[in-house]
């Protein structure tokens, strides 16, 4: 009895700490600026309209402030895209929680590293963090090398060309190889599907799990889901048989050489990361590959001054850590195009321990959003924030700015940790990929409409004109 009635009395505690919580949020949101919000839709349709979103995201600091306001429906959410602000978010474990919004990803990509909290995301954080280390990253180079050599042999004869499926293609292959340690193939489940979360949040009522879970979209998440789940076990188990006399690299094997070593990393571990890691390393780089190329196509100069640079290295040759570490100016490209577009725009977080931002306190319990987009804009840290300019991240103003400023892939203990993955595996696409191309954009094809989700895309896809390099 005693028992029950403790029970009871914990699960109404936590629903009152909830309701004072949201109560205290609702208080003071009322009083921060933002953008007009529709009774119970809220702010929700701005995620339709893109030139609107893409507007208040360049100009947010100028229209609203360094705290915004938006309305998910009836959940009240504070933007802060602030450096200071963003020091004090995301520099800690505390206040650092993936909040209510990664609970809609859990449908798509699981429970792996990117949507876990707590102490799962801890313990495989700290087990898979070692192997991010640039000595292991260099045995995937032959796999950014071989997947390279493949993606510009397929655009042999091409002229004129929407070059982004073949990017998406050639990224597929990437993965495929260095995380499960196949060669990509046309049935594959990881060339299909589609986040169905951020149509949720434009019919809110779709939020709530118990309605969601009745719909075709979430019927589709979950078989989608099933099929990425069979797939990547089937290999796991071919995978665990033949390791032994294995020599490719792959985080696949890596995973299983935590479980073996770990008892607290199991199978289902495995299957979780191996899945985030699918799809977490997709459109993200492919997006960054698509609009560096944009942006190298559209200012030859910036190209010539790259093509220069790599001039000291020879496409027939071997190249090691050692020459992509020394091809700086082109990271300094791959920088500047994650500033103007960082491809991951919003970061959600919950705040679990009221905070004070500038004289604002931010209770417990409330749902944040962290931009970069809107950081990378600000004039005071970018000046002519608007211009694609790669010698801002030269490497003595870099050491000038502000640690903060500068965030795509997020930053802090839940930083992104296929960041250095994903820029030696760019600088080696674009490479191999510049060294036989000249590229332009096609008359028509100068400007790019891009569309905010979960990631940001080239509406239509990108173009270019490719030219063989003499
Ligand atoms: C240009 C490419 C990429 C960008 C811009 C990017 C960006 C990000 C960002 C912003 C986050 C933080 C998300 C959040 O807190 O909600 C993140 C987390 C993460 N990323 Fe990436 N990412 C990229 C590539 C990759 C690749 C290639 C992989 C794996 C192979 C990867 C794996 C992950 C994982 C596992 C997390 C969760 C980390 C944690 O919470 O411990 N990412 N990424």
């Amino acid at each position: 009895m005693d028992y029950y009635l403790g029970y009871i009395l914990a699960i109404l505690t936590s629903v009152l700490t909830v309701i004072k919580n949201y109560i205290r949020t609702v208080i003071l949101v009322w009083k921060l600026p933002g953008p007009p919000a529709l009774p119970l839709l809220g702010n929700v349709l701005i995620i339709k309209n893109n030139e609107e979103l893409i507007y208040v995201s360049t100009y947010a600091s100028i229209l609203f402030g360094p705290l915004i306001r938006i309305w998910v429906s009836l959940l009240p959410v504070i933007v802060i895209y602030e450096p200071r602000h963003l020091k004090l978010i995301l520099s800690t474990n505390k206040n650092n929680e993936k909040g209510f919004f990664y609970k809609a990803l859990h449908n798509f990509i699981g429970p792996g590293l990117i949507t876990s909290n707590g102490y799962t995301w801890k313990k495989n954080r700290k087990l898979i963090q070692p192997y991010f280390h640039m000595n292991v990253l260099e045995k995937f180079i032959e796999h950014f090398v071989e997947c390279s050599h493949r993606f510009v042999s397929k655009l042999d004869g091409q002229k004129t060309l929407k070059i982004t499926p073949f990017i998406n293609d050639c990224i597929l292959d990437v993965l495929h190889n260095s995380v499960l340690g196949v060669p990509l193939d046309l049935d594959s489940p990881y060339r299909k599907g589609e986040l169905q979360a951020i149509e949720r949040f434009i019919r809110p009522w779709l939020i709530f799990e118990p309605i969601y879970s009745w719909t075709s979209s979430a019927n589709y998440e979950k078989k989608q889901k099933s099929s990425l789940e069979s797939y990547t076990k089937q290999i796991l188990y071919d995978r665990k048989k033949e390791l032994k006399n294995s020599t490719k690299t792959c985080f696949l094997d890596m995973f299983i050489e935590i479980s073996e070593n770990n008892d607290q990393f199991t199978e289902e571990d495995i299957i979780n990361e191996t899945i985030t890691f699918m799809l977490a390393g997709q459109d993200s780089v492919a997006g960054t590959m698509a609009f560096t190329l944009f942006y190298l196509a559209k200012e030859p100069e910036i190209q010539d001054k790259l093509i220069k640079e790599m001039s000291d290295y020879d496409v027939n040759s071997h190249i090691s850590m050692k020459e992509i570490n020394q091809m700086k100016y082109m990271e300094q490209v791959i920088k500047e195009s994650l500033r103007l577009i960082p491809v991951i725009p919003l970061i959600s977080r919950v705040i679990t321990e009221d905070i004070t931002l500038d004289k604002t306190v931010i209770p417990a319990g409330t749902n944040l959003f962290v931009s970069p987009f809107v950081t990378h804009r600000l004039e005071e840290f970018y000046p002519d924030p608007l211009k694609f300019d790669p010698d801002r991240f030269e490497e003595s103003r870099v050491a000038k700015m502000h640690p903060y400023s500068y965030l795509p892939f997020s930053l802090g203990p839940r930083n992104c940790i296929g960041y250095k993955f994903s820029i030696i595996e760019l600088k080696i696409l674009l490479f191999y990929f510049l060294k036989k191309y000249v590229i332009s954009l096609p008359p028509g094809k100068e400007e790019v409409q891009i569309s905010y989700r979960a990631t940001i895309r080239a509406s239509g896809g990108i173009w270019l004109t490719l030219t063989p390099r003499t």
